[in-house]
């Protein structure tokens, strides 16, 4: 039997554990767990029964939250999380995450495809100080000196070469940088017994999907650009290395389609060149940095025949490493999950959705399939919300409003850095 309200009631009760919950948006239920400050109220708890049934086969996974954020706040008070890739588009709404919840991190980052400032402004919004070194994961003496300075009880490894249609055309680079890099990164996490690892993973591992959504249990592959080789191989090495060492921890995020930026503004992403996903495109023609969007079919058999996908707010992917890094508390040995909706939208709906957000109409054009596109391709992440207690809470529209926020702000991203930006770096890495 799942617990009920009840349960819960019981539970605050007994002093095990307080959760305040309160619907938002789009998703029925936002949770802050805290089990040392208990502030659960019954105005605070809908009675709406759809809801009770939704939380009571989540509460097993807010206990396991509580109970990890007091072990974390127990054991790991010292440590660091270390973070590669941490000024990047997905890595600095993370590590903001992070520091918001209390964690201390120093990020790594060789800026190949992100920016100082990120790193200036997440420091900035959090109110709280972070670290920094200047590396490349492939630079085995650099993170050595990493691992020597700080007391790092985990790792969340983001940096990677990202671009499905680059890596076609240099393909050594991205298997060079993705896979000699986490390979290496591993090597030195082994030499300094750090056995925990959160691996940024992608959608793109499941290939050609044969049904929509997809969940973990969906087959691998056969994956058709190299970018998606080398994540797909890393996940693999992963599974052996957690394997043959029990000591090991790996949770594999798997991504669906990032998108959006923090509501604040202040952070986002920053593409170098013209984009090649869609959302930063669309931001770029709303510019009028570009003219018009190229949508690539209008057959597929969808809505209306162009592609369909799950797109996440970035934010809720910065959530969800936060819960993936609470669940190595537990000793998973290696265990891979879906970030997505589970909610498809098409083209022409994202392109209706970034209209409203921005008040402009949006010029497209509809031209051939790119090679190697799909018609669907959307998430099942019952099972990160079953284990992970991990909800995305923000919609569409928000996504579009938060990604033109960022966009008519930062209309040319990040600026280039100014000597206060370095000072401020050089203080980080101190
Ligand atoms: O200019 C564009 C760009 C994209 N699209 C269409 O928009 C949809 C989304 O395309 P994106 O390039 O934004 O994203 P993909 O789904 O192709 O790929 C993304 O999601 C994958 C997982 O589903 C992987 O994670 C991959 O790394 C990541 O780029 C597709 O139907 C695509 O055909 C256009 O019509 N015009």
């Amino acid at each position: 039997m799942p617990p009920t309200l009840q349960h819960i009631h019981q539970l605050r009760d007994e002093g095990l554990a307080s959760i305040s919950l309160r619907p938002v948006g789009f998703y029925p239920h936002e949770q802050t767990i805290s089990a040392k400050n208990p502030e659960l109220s019954n105005d605070t708890l809908p009675n709406d029964r759809c809801f009770e049934n939704s939380m009571s086969t989540t509460v097993n996974g807010f206990l396991n939250m509580a109970n990890s954020h007091n072990n974390r706040l127990d054991s790991q008070e010292d440590s660091y999380v270390l973070v590669t890739g941490g000024a990047g588009y997905i890595g600095s709404h993370t590590v903001l995450e992070l520091l918001k919840d209390g964690y201390k991190v120093v990020v790594v980052d060789n800026f190949v495809n992100s920016c100082e400032e990120s790193l200036v402004r997440i420091q900035k919004l959090a109110k709280q100080p972070l670290k920094f070194h200047h590396a490349n994961v492939l630079d085995e003496q650099t993170l050595t000196a990493v691992f020597e300075k700080y007391k790092i009880w985990a790792v969340l490894h983001f940096a990677a070469l990202k671009a499905v249609g680059e890596s076609t055309k240099i393909p050594l680079d991205y298997y060079w940088n993705n896979v000699t890099g986490s390979l290496n990164l591993l090597r030195v996490m082994e030499k300094f017994r750090v056995h925990n690892i959160v691996f940024s993973s992608s959608a793109t591992v499941y290939g050609d999907p044969e049904e929509s959504p997809v969940n973990e249990q969906g087959n691998l592959g056969p994956v058709t650009n190299p970018y998606g080789k080398t994540k797909l191989f890393i996940e693999e090495v992963l599974r052996d290395m957690c394997k043959a060492n029990k000591k090991w921890n790996s949770v594999i995020l798997r991504y669906f389609n990032p998108t959006g930026a923090h509501p604040s503004g202040i952070i986002g992403e920053n593409p170098k060149g013209i984009p090649n996903n869609l959302m930063p495109y669309v931001s770029q023609v709303v510019q009028g940095r570009l003219p018009y969007v190229n949508i690539y079919g209008g057959d597929y058999d969808t809505v209306d025949g162009t592609g369909v996908r799950d797109y996440i707010h970035v934010c809720d992917l910065a959530t969800g490493h936060v819960a993936a890094l609470r669940k190595l508390h537990s000793d998973p040995g290696c265990v891979a999950y879906n970030l997505g909706t589970g909610v498809g939208y098409s083209v022409l709906q994202i392109i209706g959705a970034m209209s409203r957000a921005c008040g402009k109409e949006i010029p497209y054009k509809i031209t051939d399939r790119r090679p190697g596109d799909v018609g669907i391709v959307t998430a099942d992440a019952s099972l990160a919300n079953a284990e992970l207690g991990w909800y995305p809470k923000y919609n569409l529209d928000q996504m579009c409003q938060d990604l033109n926020r960022w966009t008519s702000t930062n209309p040319s991203g990040y600026p280039t850095p100014a000597s206060e930006t370095k000072r401020i770096l050089q203080e980080m890495s101190s």
